[in-house]
């Protein structure tokens, strides 16, 4: 039987109206949510993400703000920029776009924003509260995959799921978020040997490789639920996930599409935590 078909796309359209409410009862008492993003260079695919944030933040009523700078910007600027930013009352939500140019430690420039107003989830304080299990501001992209797991109705306490990939921004946090939703969790990632082995055996496939194509049919468990974080510019021009869409779409239960699957999500979710943020700066 063929999969149904996740599109990201829909579900945070209907978060979003939900958000907008949360924000109109905000306003009402005073607080209007704030987010500001730092966006360094001239990398197209950055621009075109940040343009999304300002739009996801104008149709939900959050007031936002694009501070563009030359990727000549030297590191104790860009520090000083974040630093005046903790300081304005009016921004609850700070946010400096990845990458960064390589003379610019993105470790510093994470660690100088303020743990409070982190709306990416990404300081260390909040990486620790949420592998703890305490309440924190969450990683965008990794809290939108679980999300979209928990809208197919499964359950996922017991399942097994295999996460491919272990970067900071998905693979590390999906493999926590999904581990305190009672998953039992592997963590592969490129020096996995015979990797076959264990997406086989994954009830919930996450993956977060950046490798164009490279999951396909003979990897899945039929009947798995598979998350496609992947998002490559192939030759053509075309974007693609990591995993073999029409392919998998035959075997797998779930599946989501590249583009319009967890994509959206991730700005969606982004949204979500500059109203935490608000909430939390005005107690
Ligand atoms: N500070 C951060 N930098 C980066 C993050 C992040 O969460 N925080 N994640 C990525 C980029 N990103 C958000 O910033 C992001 C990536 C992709 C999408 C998205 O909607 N993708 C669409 C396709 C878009 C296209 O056509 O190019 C989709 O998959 O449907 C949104 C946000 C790295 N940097």
């Amino acid at each position: 039987m063929a999969a149904t078909i996740l599109y990201g796309k829909e579900i945070a359209k209907d978060i979003r109206e939900q958000l907008a409410g949360e924000v109109a009862e905000l306003k009402q008492n005073g607080i209007v949510p704030g987010l500001t993003v730092v966006l360094v260079g001239d990398d197209p695919a950055s621009h075109s993400y940040v343009r999304g944030k300002a739009r996801g933040c104008e149709e939900v009523g959050i007031r936002s703000e694009i501070i563009y700078k030359d990727a000549s910007i030297t590191e104790k600027e860009l520090l000083e920029i974040v630093y005046q930013l903790n300081e304005n009352p009016n921004v609850h939500g700070i946010l400096v776009q990845l990458p960064l140019p390589a003379h610019i430690s993105e470790k510093a420039v994470i660690e100088a924003i303020s743990s409070e107003k982190d709306v990416d989830g990404f300081h260390p304080v909040n990486v620790g509260n949420m592998m703890i299990g305490y309440d924190s501001l969450l990683p965008c992209t990794a809290n939108g995959v679980v999300e979209l797991i928990k809208r197919t109705g499964m359950t996922i306490e017991g399942k097994h799921a295999v996460v491919i990939g272990r970067s900071n921004i998905v693979g590390k946090p999906v493999s926590y978020l999904l581990q305190r939703e009672n998953a039992t969790v592997t963590m592969c990632h490129s020096r996995t040997v015979d990797l076959p082995s264990y997406t086989r055996q994954a009830d919930i496939l996450i993956v977060a490789a950046g490798k164009a194509h490279m999951i396909g049919k003979e990897d899945v468990k039929p009947g798995a639920v598979v998350i496609d974080v992947g998002v490559n510019r192939i030759e053509s021009g075309k974007l693609v996930g990591d995993v073999r869409f029409d392919e998998v779409k035959e075997v797998a239960s779930y599946l989501t599409p590249v583009p319009g699957g967890v994509g959206p999500m991730t700005i969606t979710m982004l949204l979500k935590n500059t109203i935490e943020a608000a909430r939390n700066l005005a107690r």
